[in-house]
């Protein structure tokens, strides 16, 4: 068992060297950009993703607006189960994000996804119409990078195909973004 839980975590740490800092700066600069610019962000995943994107969009909402003393304008697309069934049932899952886009991003706007596959169709359904409506996306993947890779503007690609440890990597992405405003590293 310990041998298991060493090498998992000998991975882990790994996975998390294989971030590169000069795309967080990127994307950090990103999130400023749209805050001085008061846009809208869009935040979503699946599944532990989309458990990431929701609490990424809290501490930006909450924490790095307290510390910026006007609010981030910021909301994950896969918190409202409503909508969600909706339009899955309605029309197909793979529609669940890129139909609420559309009725709430406007060019300029900046949309998030997290994915490890990089390939999950309703994320690249929502890249596809970002890119045809003046939306910039960022793409947060694991190791095999996937369409997303592909097609967003911004990528941060985690150097492992693992879920639990390709997630993980991702949500310190995520925290790494919100500290950087909430410790004052971003003026
Ligand atoms: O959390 C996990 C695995 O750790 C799962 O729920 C996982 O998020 C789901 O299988 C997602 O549907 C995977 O989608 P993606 O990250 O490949 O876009």
């Amino acid at each position: 068992m310990q041998h298991y839980l060493s090498a998992y975590l000998r991975q882990q740490k790994a996975a998390l060297d294989s971030i590169s800092v000069e795309q967080v700066e990127t994307i950090i600069r990103k999130f400023k950009k749209c805050w001085e610019e008061d846009r809208q962000v869009f935040v979503f995943g699946n599944g532990g993703s989309a458990s990431n994107a929701s609490h990424f969009v809290t501490d930006l909402g909450k924490s790095a607006s307290d510390r910026m003393g006007r609010r981030f304008r910021v909301s994950s697309l896969n918190e409202s189960i409503s909508w969600i069934t909706a339009l899955g049932n309605d029309y197909a899952y793979d529609e669940v994000y890129r139909m609420q886009l559309h009725n709430y991003a406007r060019p300029g706007d900046l949309v998030m996804m997290l994915s490890v596959s990089g390939s999950s169709p309703n994320l690249v359904k929502a890249a596809e119409w970002s890119r045809e409506n003046g939306v910039e996306t960022i793409a947060l993947v694991g190791g095999k990078g996937g369409t997303l890779a592909e097609i967003s503007d911004t990528v941060v690609r985690i150097a492992d195909t693992h879920y639990g440890r390709a997630e993980d990597a991702q949500m310190a992405i995520c925290h790494l973004i919100c500290y950087a405003f909430i410790e004052g590293e971003v003026g």
